[in-house]
């Protein structure tokens, strides 16, 4: 892996406030009990979180971003042990916090608090606010006596916008907005060093979202809280948020100060999630990058880079002598045919309904047609894609493609997905990318960075994370 002499500084080279080594969260579906007993159960893994190295710094506000299913939360709950790892470690300042129990564990709780998306679901209907301030006060130890803590409460309350008359109503005498500044005040009572935010406004009305988020913002600055906010709304990173790290399917894609990753971002995925947030000017026009397909499901997560399959850039095999877009269309049919997308019983089937006799040939052509033919580029804007969207493959590549699927409509799914890995194979696909650091306090998992790829931009500067521990002597020991 690529090693220079230049020196650059990397989230490692500071003193975080908390930092996970390889966090995974991974989860059984349909874990249930009845599942459980029942004999021959197929058990599969959700990979929520899949090795994620991160740390938040003194007195930051990390973004945490990434499309809904990207592991977020999951992220969040494990770093404050709500649920478990399954594997990796949490570190708490110096301390490892991974296997806490007990009265240590209770003290990490106070230190670290979560404000949740849902304030309607966070708050006890149970409790007044009163109990809901007092009682965390309590279990950590805050304030002398009881009479302090419901003084500590009252201020709290006037803290977060609200009057201490509101300390004996319930939470369904209170709007959105006024129950989320409650779980705030909450959060706040036991002097938190770290605040993780989850989605803290996205279930609030639009009128009240923006006075919540300057609210958590005046007391993150008023408090110098550290604090690992989590949004898929890019617009309130870009305005609160000092670094930002970008996440999909449980792994971490790109990281770096939020004002140089907007204005330039590396990761092809990063560049296609800043490509939909609207300009603030309606005459500039910028190219809205469109990523094929859904998110894949993070219970089979595409091999190597698991973005390859719908990423704009994805690297062509090294013989390909035709364009980008006809190679984007290649790997879409390769994905499908690995999915068990391309089926030709189905085709056969419904062939059936419309003719009297079906051929293979008949099936070939349909299945051609279904998962080559109709094809709509990524770059809509593009002269590229509006040329090929209208063009046929090039005959070598159809006919190939034709092979296959004879393939697997004599022989098997799987002897046709070897062929097609044979014919046209590529890093992204089966090799899962370093982080590599682009430049200070920047990395990005993608092969585009990695200067051992023939073509490649030479941007790598150093490895980061648990993976390259070892390899990277050039980064900054920890001050
Ligand atoms: N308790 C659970 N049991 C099984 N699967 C789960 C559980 N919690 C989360 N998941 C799965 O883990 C993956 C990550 O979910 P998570 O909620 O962390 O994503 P997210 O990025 O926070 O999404 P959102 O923005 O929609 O909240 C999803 O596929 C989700 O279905």
């Amino acid at each position: 892996m690529t090693q220079t002499n230049q020196q650059v500084t990397t989230e490692e080279s500071f003193a975080p406030v908390v930092r996970t080594e390889s966090l995974t969260k991974h989860f059984t579906e349909n874990d249930s009990w009845l599942n459980r007993i029942r004999p021959n159960r197929e058990v599969r893994t959700i990979r929520a979180v899949d090795g994620v190295d991160l740390s938040v710094q003194s007195g930051e506000i990390l973004g945490l971003v990434g499309e809904s299913g990207c592991g977020k939360s999951t992220l969040a709950r494990t770093i404050l042990r709500l649920i478990e790892p399954t594997d990796g470690k949490i570190y708490f300042g110096d301390e490892e916090v991974t296997s806490y129990s007990g009265s240590e564990l209770l003290e990490f709780r106070s230190k670290a608090q979560m404000i949740y998306q849902d304030p309607f679901e966070s708050l006890n209907p149970r409790y007044t606010v009163r109990k809901t301030l007092v009682e965390p006060m309590e279990i950590h130890g805050i304030g002398d006596n009881k009479q302090e803590r419901i003084q500590r409460a009252g201020d709290l309350l006037e803290e977060v916008g609200l009057s201490k008359e509101h300390l004996d109503r319930y939470p369904h005498e209170f709007s959105g907005g006024q129950r989320q500044r409650i779980a705030i005040a909450r959060a706040m009572s036991v002097e938190p060093e770290l605040i993780v935010a989850d989605e803290p406004t996205s279930a609030l009305d639009v009128s009240v979202q923006a006075q919540i988020l300057n609210l958590i913002f005046d007391l993150q600055q008023k408090r110098d809280l550290t604090m690992l906010f989590i949004t898929h709304d890019l617009a309130v990173v870009r305005q609160i948020c000092d670094r930002v790290i970008v996440m999909y399917l449980g792994q971490v894609v790109e990281r770096g100060p939020t004002s140089e990753l907007f204005q330039h971002a590396e990761h092809p995925y990063t560049q296609s999630l800043l490509s939909s947030i609207p300009l603030p000017d309606p005459n500039l026009q910028r190219e809205s990058i469109r990523l094929e397909g859904d998110v894949p499901s993070p219970i089979n997560p595409p091999s190597g880079c698991n973005f390859h399959p719908r990423c704009p850039k994805v690297i062509p095999p090294e013989n390909w002598a035709h364009s980008h877009e006809e190679w984007r269309r290649v790997l879409r049919y390769k994905t499908r045919l690995k999915n068990g997308d391309v089926q030709p019983e189905a085709m056969r089937r419904e062939l059936e309904t419309r003719q009297n006799s079906v051929t293979d040939d008949d099936i070939l052509d349909a299945l051609y047609e279904e998962h080559v033919g109709e094809w709509t580029p990524s770059h809509l804007g593009s002269q590229e894609g509006k040329k090929n969207s209208t063009q046929e493959l090039p005959p070598s590549v159809e006919e190939e493609i034709r092979r296959s699927l004879n393939v697997a409509i004599t022989d098997s799914n799987t002897k046709a997905v070897k062929l097609v890995d044979e014919l046209w194979n590529t890093v992204c696909a089966t090799d899962i990318p370093d982080e590599i650091v682009t430049a200070d306090m920047r990395s990005a998992s993608c092969h585009l960075y990695d200067e051992t790829m023939p073509g490649q931009p030479d941007r790598a500067i150093g490895v980061v994370g648990s993976k390259a521990k070892s390899s990277a002597p050039n980064l900054e020991e920890r001050k």
